[in-house]
C-alpha cells in the first residue's frame, strides 16, 4: 500500500527543514500544505495567532488535544520558557507516529509529552500520571464535538485555574457553534474571537480565546 499523506509530510520535513530548527520545519509543513498537499494543521495564518497569544501567555504547563502530526506541538513547544511543558494527546497512533518523528526532528522532544488515547479517559488521569496541579493554557484543534464536554472535564478535573486560557482552532470552519454558545454564554469565561482563514485557504475561520475565571 502506499505512504499515508501524514507520511508525506514527514518526508517534506525530512527532505526541506534543518534537524533541530523548528521553524524550518514548520516552513516546510507549510510549504507543504499550501503548495503540495492540504492538511489539517493550524497553519500559517492562525498560527500567528496562536504564538502570540502563547508568548502573552508564557504558560508554565500547556494542553494540547489533537496533535495530529506536530506541527502545532513544534509551534507551542518552541516558544516554551526552559523547565515549561506541553502535554499533547492524539487519539489516532498512525498520527501520534509521525507526530513523534516530526516533533523529534524539530529536536523538541525533551519539552513535549506525547499521550495517546482519548481525551475522556486521559484528562482524568492528568494529576496523577503527570503530575500536573493545573493547566495555564490550553489548545483545541481535535473532534469539534469534543471541545464542550472535554472543557468541562477540565473544569470538573480541577485542571483549570483562574487566568487560565484556552485557544479553540475551527470555530468557524468546520465550526464548533455549541462551544462558541458554552464559553460565550458561560459567566466563567471572558471570550474573545480572533478572526483569521482556513489554514492554507481564502476561507474565513478563526479562534477563540477563553480566560478562565475561576
Ligand atoms: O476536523 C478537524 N480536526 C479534527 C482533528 C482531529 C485530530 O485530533 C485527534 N484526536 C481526537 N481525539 C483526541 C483527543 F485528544 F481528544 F484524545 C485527539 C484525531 O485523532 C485527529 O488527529 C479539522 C478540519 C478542518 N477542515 O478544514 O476540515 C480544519 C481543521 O483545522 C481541523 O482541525
Ligand atoms: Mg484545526
Amino acid at each position: 500500500t502506499g505512504s499515508s499523506r501524514p507520511q508525506r509530510m514527514l518526508k517534506a520535513v525530512q527532505k526541506n527543514a534543518t534537524k533541530g530548527d523548528p521553524q524550518s520545519v514548520i516552513s516546510a509543513i507549510d510549504y507543504y500544505c499550501r503548495h503540495k498537499e492540504w492538511a489539517m494543521n493550524v497553519g500559517d495564518d492562525k498560527g500567528l495567532i496562536l504564538d502570540s497569544v502563547l508568548t502573552e501567555v508564557n504558560p508554565s504547563t500547556a494542553l494540547e488535544l489533537g496533535t495530529y502530526c506536530g506541527y502545532s506541538t513544534v509551534r507551542i513547544a518552541r516558544l516554551l520558557s526552559p523547565g515549561s511543558k506541553l502535554i499533547t494527546v492524539e487519539f489516532n497512533p498512525a498520527f501520534a507516529e509521525v507526530a513523534h518523528q516530526i516533533i523529534a526532528y524539530a529536536g523538541l522532544q525533551d519539552k513535549v509529552t506525547l499521550v495517546e488515547g482519548p481525551s475522556g479517559d486521559l484528562i482524568p488521569k492528568m494529576k496523577e500520571q503527570f503530575g500536573i496541579k493545573y493547566f495555564d493554557f490550553v489548545f483545541l484543534d481535535h473532534w469539534k464535538d469534543r471541545y464542550v464536554p472535554d472543557t468541562k472535564l477540565l473544569e470538573d478535573c480541577g485542571l483549570l485555574k483562574k487566568g487560565t486560557v484556552l485557544l479553540a482552532d475551527n470555530v468557524i470552519c468546520p465550526g464548533a457553534p455549541e462551544y462558541l454558545k458554552y464559553v460565550r454564554n458561560s459567566p466563567r469565561y471572558e471570550s474573545r474571537y480572533y478572526k483569521s482563514n482556513l489554514e492554507y485557504t481564502k476561507v474565513e475561520d478563526g479562534l477563540e480565546k477563553s480566560v478562565f475565571l475561576g
